[in-house]
C-alpha cells in the first residue's frame, strides 16, 4: 500500500483499486478494524467511500447506504436525512444525505471512506446517523490525515495508514 505522493501532493488512490491483491484485501482490512463491534449497515460516502463501503458490506454480509453529496429527491414522497458539512478539505459546505427509509433507529452504522482530512464529511455522517436515532460505531478509513486530532475519539476513527506513512 505504500505509495509516494504525486505532484499534487496526494496519493494515487486509483492505483490501489487497480491492484487485484490490494483490492481484495481492502474490504476485509477495513471491516477487521471494527471486528469488536456489530454493525448492521455500512455507510459509504460518495464516491470513493461507496466503492470501499461496498467491499466492506459484502465482506460482512451487510447492506450499504450510499451517502450522496447534494442529494436530490427522486420523488416528492422521498424523505431525506440531510446535513450540511462544515468546510471540508476543499473548503466546501456539502449537503450530505440519504433516504430516511434506508436506516432505522435499531441500526448500528459503520462509515467507510478512503481518507479523512478535516473530518467535516465524517462529522456530517455522524450527525445523519444521530438524526435517524441509530447508533454510530465509528469510521473505518484507509488514510488518516485528520487535521483535528480531538475528533479522533468522538468519531471513533480507525485507519489502515497515517498520511505521514505514505
Ligand atoms: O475530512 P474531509 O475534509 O471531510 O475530507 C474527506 C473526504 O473528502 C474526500 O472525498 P471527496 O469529497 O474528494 O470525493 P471523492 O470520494 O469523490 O473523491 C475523501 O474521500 C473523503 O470522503
Ligand atoms: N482523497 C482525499 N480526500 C481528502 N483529502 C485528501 N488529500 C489528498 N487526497 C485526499
Amino acid at each position: 500500500m505504500s505509495d509516494r505522493k504525486d505532484e499534487w501532493r496526494s496519493a494515487n488512490e486509483t492505483g490501489w483499486w487497480r491492484d487485484p491483491e490490494v483490492l481484495a484485501s481492502l474490504g476485509p482490512a477495513l471491516a477487521d478494524q471494527f471486528s469488536d463491534t456489530h454493525p448492521t449497515v455500512v455507510l459509504g460516502l460518495q464516491s470513493r467511500g461507496c466503492l470501499l463501503g461496498s467491499l466492506v458490506a459484502q465482506h460482512l454480509g451487510l447492506g450499504l447506504i450510499e451517502v450522496r453529496k447534494d442529494p436530490v429527491r427522486s420523488a416528492d414522497s422521498d424523505r431525506l436525512w440531510q446535513r450540511t458539512t462544515p468546510p471540508d478539505y476543499e473548503d466546501r459546505h456539502l449537503t450530505l444525505g440519504f433516504r430516511r427509509n434506508l436506516i432505522n433507529s435499531g441500526d448500528r452504522a459503520l462509515l467507510v471512506d478512503d481518507w479523512i482530512a478535516t473530518g467535516a464529511q465524517a462529522l456530517a455522517c455522524q450527525g445523519l446517523v444521530a438524526d435517524a436515532g441509530a447508533t454510530w460505531l465509528g469510521a473505518s478509513v484507509i488514510v488518516d490525515g485528520l487535521e483535528r486530532p480531538e475528533l479522533r475519539r468522538p468519531l471513533n476513527l480507525r485507519s489502515l495508514l497515517h498520511v505521514r506513512d505514505l
